[in-house]
């Protein structure tokens, strides 16, 4: 476990009024994994991840860096600790006077290490993120994504065991975004570092992310892997993430959602469904998505028995064995 967020809220006052930017939001982040926090502006996303490197005191509730609480630190004690967790801002945040090479050693210096260690890591670091031919280049002469790539080998200088990313790709046009979350990906997989970001990009979530939270007015809302969310017909982030469109029923057949991981990329379910218990099925919107290693789908569909015969009730009964022996989980609506 990376950090554990327990019942953490956080007020901010101003005279008599009380704003819960925070409310008991409880969260937990495993080791390795890339989480997402999403919400729309306003719903507490950088509060919270203020929160998690402790820039911002939660009035209630606890943090916890694995086993450190890191609430309860004394503020040499969270500077060490702080150590552990490197920021990626959306705005890169560089030294201007310095250059590419001197912004990712900067925490090296303030860290202590040798001139000769200091070069060693920052030639690593320079070649994880691609920026061989840019090494002696000033800010000033750098792209929006080359910038991001700089701020992101900074973030990464010390070794830190998780990377914070607020609205790292919120400043960059869209093909930028995707290398850099195909960048942040592939550090995820070669270091192993853990990383939550915050967005309000429902892509970014799409493109890297493991798990998944959804905050509003400061409360934890929705949460899971991405295949759980799209895979539950309640979950409003589900929805959001592959989306089924405005819903237009013929009103004379059954109205379901469907909903599925891998499971129709591997066989015929439909066409099977519709010959081996005699029903048509009309599919009314939806969309199938690669997600992360998956195939993921949400159909919403109308079932009509093809001879008549038989009951809604029936039908319903026969197409949910029919359905779930093959992966595909139905509800009717
Ligand atoms: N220092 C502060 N003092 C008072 N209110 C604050 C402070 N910081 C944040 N807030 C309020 O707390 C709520 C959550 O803000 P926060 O910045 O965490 O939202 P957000 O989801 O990150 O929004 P955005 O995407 O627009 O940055 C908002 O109503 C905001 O106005």
């Amino acid at each position: 476990m990376v950090f554990s967020i327990e019942s953490v809220s956080k007020e901010y006052r101003s005279g008599t009024k009380v704003l819960h930017a925070l409310d008991s939001v409880s969260l937990k982040i495993e080791d390795g994994e890339i989480f997402g926090i999403i919400g729309k502006s306003g719903a507490g996303k950088s509060t919270l991840l203020r929160c998690l490197n402790l820039l911002e005191r939660p009035t209630s509730g606890r943090i916890l860096l694995g086993d450190t609480d890191l609430t309860a630190l004394s503020p040499a004690q969270l500077r060490d600790a702080r150590k552990r967790i490197g920021v990626v801002f959306q705005h890169f945040n560089l030294l201007h006077s310095r250059s590419v090479a001197a912004n990712i050693a900067f925490p090296l210096e303030v860290a202590g290490y040798s001139r000769a260690d200091r070069r060693a890591r920052v030639d690593e670091l320079i070649e994880l993120v691609g920026l061989e031919d840019r090494r002696d280049a000033f800010p000033s002469q750098l792209s929006g994504g080359q910038k991001q790539r700089v701020g992101i080998a900074r973030a990464l200088a010390a070794s830190p065991d998780v990377l914070l990313c607020d609205e790292a790709t919120s400043a960059l046009d869209s093909d930028t975004t995707d290398s850099i979350l195909d960048l942040l990906a592939d550090l995820n997989r070669r270091l192993g570092v853990t990383i939550v970001l915050i967005t309000h990009e429902l892509n970014v979530v799409r493109r890297i992310c493991h798990r998944a939270a959804l905050i509003d007015q400061g409360r934890i809302v929705d949460e899971g892997t991405l295949t759980e969310l799209v895979a539950d017909p309640d979950s409003p982030l589900g929805e959001a993430l592959l989306p089924t469109g405005t819903v237009r029923t013929s009103r004379t057949g059954i109205p379901a959602l469907l909903t599925f991981v891998d499971s129709l990329s591997t066989s015929p379910v439909i066409s099977q469904l519709s010959r081996d218990l005699d029903v048509d099925v009309t599919v009314i919107s939806g969309g199938i998505e690669d997600i992360g290693a998956h195939q993921v789908g949400r159909l919403r569909v109308e079932f009509a028995s093809h001879t008549g015969l038989v009951s809604d009730e029936e039908t319903r009964k026969a197409v949910e064995e029919h359905l779930s022996q093959r992966g595909v989980k139905v509800t009717f609506s």
